[in-house]
This record gives structure tokens, C-alpha cells and sequence, in this order.
């Protein structure tokens, strides 16, 4: 083990199989060839990041993490159109603090898990990506979305009367910058891809029926690269930002179950969802 993230090499077995396991909302293709998982979000109608999806999200990965065989995971959503329409906002409203925390807990292990892993990993954007779907995104090693000027990407936050917490503001931080963090976050700024790649938000963009085969080939360039050097330079990069949600984690889900519970705050998220379902009606 080379760092407290658990670092270790993986080694790619070489065998035609592939192995499929499926939760409700996370399903998981594991090619033993190459190495390569491809985790998808399964949640109808916009994957949504609800407490059980989180619980699935954060045991899929820690179970690729200690799959030897398992270098790299696509991060992708079977749902058309959608990446994930961040947390789901019913569970943050109307419920008790208890659940506040628990699920806040559950957003946590899953970033940790994911911003921590030691494997390869790339967001395959096939569709929109708000708010904790842009978080999920940005906690990868690279992002391709695709070309579709409908899909946008970013931390839209504000716009809902909430305030993205600073760990979703650190990695935006190190990925687009401070002045473009801070414009983007007060804003709560979404990007339709292009604009996204312009800033830096994602790394390329493709045509949507080239996402997957896009990922498949960045994969194999990363793994061009040793696993243990890639690893302690990914865990050297990123220790600074897991240590900060480590050390400040209690006090991290006391300020969202206080933030949240006020109601000033539950009215903001009734009055967004309210627009959400007019707009759809
Ligand atoms: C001081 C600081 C201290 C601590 C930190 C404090 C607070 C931080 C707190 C929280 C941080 C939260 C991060 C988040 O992720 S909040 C979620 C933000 N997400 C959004 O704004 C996205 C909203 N959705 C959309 O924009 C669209 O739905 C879409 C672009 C994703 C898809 O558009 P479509 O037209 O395809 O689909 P719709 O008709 O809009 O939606 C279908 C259906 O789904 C419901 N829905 C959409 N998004 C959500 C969601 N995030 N949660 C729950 N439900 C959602 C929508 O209402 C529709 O429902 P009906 O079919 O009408 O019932």
C-alpha cells in the first residue's frame, strides 16, 4: 500500500471474458482483456443522485478497486441524453436531519471512493451533467462529452439558492482555474460543451456515437503509462483535497444539515423543484 487512499498495482489478466454485475441503479461491465470497467448510471429519468444510488456508486467502485484485474473504469449513464441530473433533490427537502446527514455521508464515501481511486479514471458525458453530475465528471481523470449544444455541464448551485461545498469548489478550482471558479460558481454557470472545453471543464469533445470508443482509446494511452508511477502522481495531485473533506467531514455534513434544514432554504429547493416539473408538463 503506497498511500492512505489504499495504492496498489493492478495487472490487466489476459482472457476474453466479460464479467457483468447489477445493482438497481449502477450497472458494471468488466472486460478482462483489457482491464477496463464500464460503469453506468441507470436511473431513470436523469439519474438523479439519490442515497441508494450513492450507497451502489461507492460499493461498485470500492469492488473494482480491489479487482486486480481492473486498471481503468469508464464512467458513463444508460440513460439517453443524460450524464445525471446531480443529487436528487428530494432528498434534500422535506426530510429530517438524520436523513440530511445520512445522505451527505453517502455523497462523501462515494466522492472519496471515486476523486480517491487509483484506478484510470474517465467520464464519458454523453448527456447533461449539473450540479453533482459536473462533480462526478470533474473527480476523473479525463472528461470527453459529447457534441450536442443541448447537453450543458457546470456547478449551477446558486441558481437553486444553495452553495456548492468546498470540496465540489477545490476540484473545480484545480481544474479551470480560481477567476474562472469564481465567475462560473457565483453565476452558477452551466456550458454547453464547447464552451466547456474552451475553459478547460472537459478534455475533449466528440460526436455522441463516439464517446465510448473516444474513452476506450484514452484509456489505452493512460495505461501506456506505468500503474504505480501513474498512481503516486495521481495520489501526490489529489492527497492535498481528500485530506481537507477528511479531516473537516463531521463538521462538513453539520454545516449541510444546518444549511439545508432552514427554511428559507427548503422554500428555494420547493419553488426549483416546482419549476422543474411545470417545465416538463
Ligand atoms: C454554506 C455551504 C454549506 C454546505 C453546503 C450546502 C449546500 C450544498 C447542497 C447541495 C448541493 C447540491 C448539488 C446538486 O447536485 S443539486 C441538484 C442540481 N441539479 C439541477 O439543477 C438539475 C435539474 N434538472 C435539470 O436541469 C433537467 O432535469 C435536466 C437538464 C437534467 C434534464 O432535463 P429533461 O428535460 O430531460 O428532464 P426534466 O423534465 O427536467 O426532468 C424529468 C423529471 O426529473 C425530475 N428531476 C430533474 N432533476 C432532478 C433532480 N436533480 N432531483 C430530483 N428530481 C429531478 C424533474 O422534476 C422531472 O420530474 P417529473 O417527471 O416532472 O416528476
Amino acid at each position: 500500500t503506497l498511500s492512505p487512499y489504499g495504492v496498489h498495482q493492478k495487472h490487466g489478466q489476459i482472457s476474453n471474458q466479460r464479467r457483468q454485475f447489477s445493482n438497481t441503479y449502477i450497472s458494471v461491465e468488466m472486460d478482462d482483456a483489457t482491464g477496463v470497467a464500464v460503469m453506468k448510471m441507470k436511473r431513470p429519468p436523469v439519474n438523479s443522485l439519490n442515497l441508494e444510488l450513492l450507497t451502489e456508486f461507492a460499493i461498485s467502485l470500492e469492488k473494482l478497486e480491489i479487482d486486480r484485474g481492473c486498471r481503468g473504469v469508464i464512467l458513463t449513464s444508460a440513460i439517453p441524453k443524460i450524464f445525471s441530473a446531480g443529487l436528487d433533490i428530494t432528498e434534500m427537502c422535506g426530510k429530517n436531519a438524520d436523513h440530511y446527514g445520512e445522505f451527505w455521508r453517502a455523497l462523501q464515501e462515494m466522492w472519496l471512493k471515486l476523486y480517491g481511486s487509483n484506478m484510470v479514471t474517465i467520464a464519458a458525458i454523453n448527456g447533461s451533467s449539473p450540479a453533482g453530475g459536473c462533480l462526478l465528471a470533474v473527480s476523473c481523470d479525463y472528461r470527453i462529452m459529447a457534441d450536442n449544444k443541448k447537453y450543458t455541464i457546470g456547478l449551477n448551485e446558486t441558481q437553486l439558492g444553495i452553495v456548492a461545498p468546498f470540496w465540489f469548489k477545490d476540484i473545480m478550482t484545480d481544474t479551470i482555474g480560481h477567476r474562472a471558479t469564481e465567475r462560473s460558481l457565483e453565476l452558477g454557470m452551466l456550458y454547453s460543451p464547447t464552451d466547456a472545453l474552451k475553459i478547460g471543464l472537459v478534455d475533449e469533445v466528440v460526436a455522441e456515437d463516439k464517446v465510448l470508443s473516444t474513452a476506450s482509446a484514452v484509456m489505452a494511452q493512460w495505461f501506456a503509462v506505468p500503474d504505480h508511477a501513474r498512481q503516486l502522481t495521481k495520489s501526490m495531485m489529489r492527497k492535498p483535497n481528500l485530506d481537507r473533506l477528511v479531516t473537516h467531514r463531521e463538521a462538513d455534513i453539520k454545516n449541510f444539515v444546518s444549511f439545508i434544514s432552514r427554511d428559507s432554504i427548503q422554500k428555494s429547493l420547493q419553488i426549483y423543484m416546482e419549476m422543474l416539473k411545470k417545465k416538463g408538463s
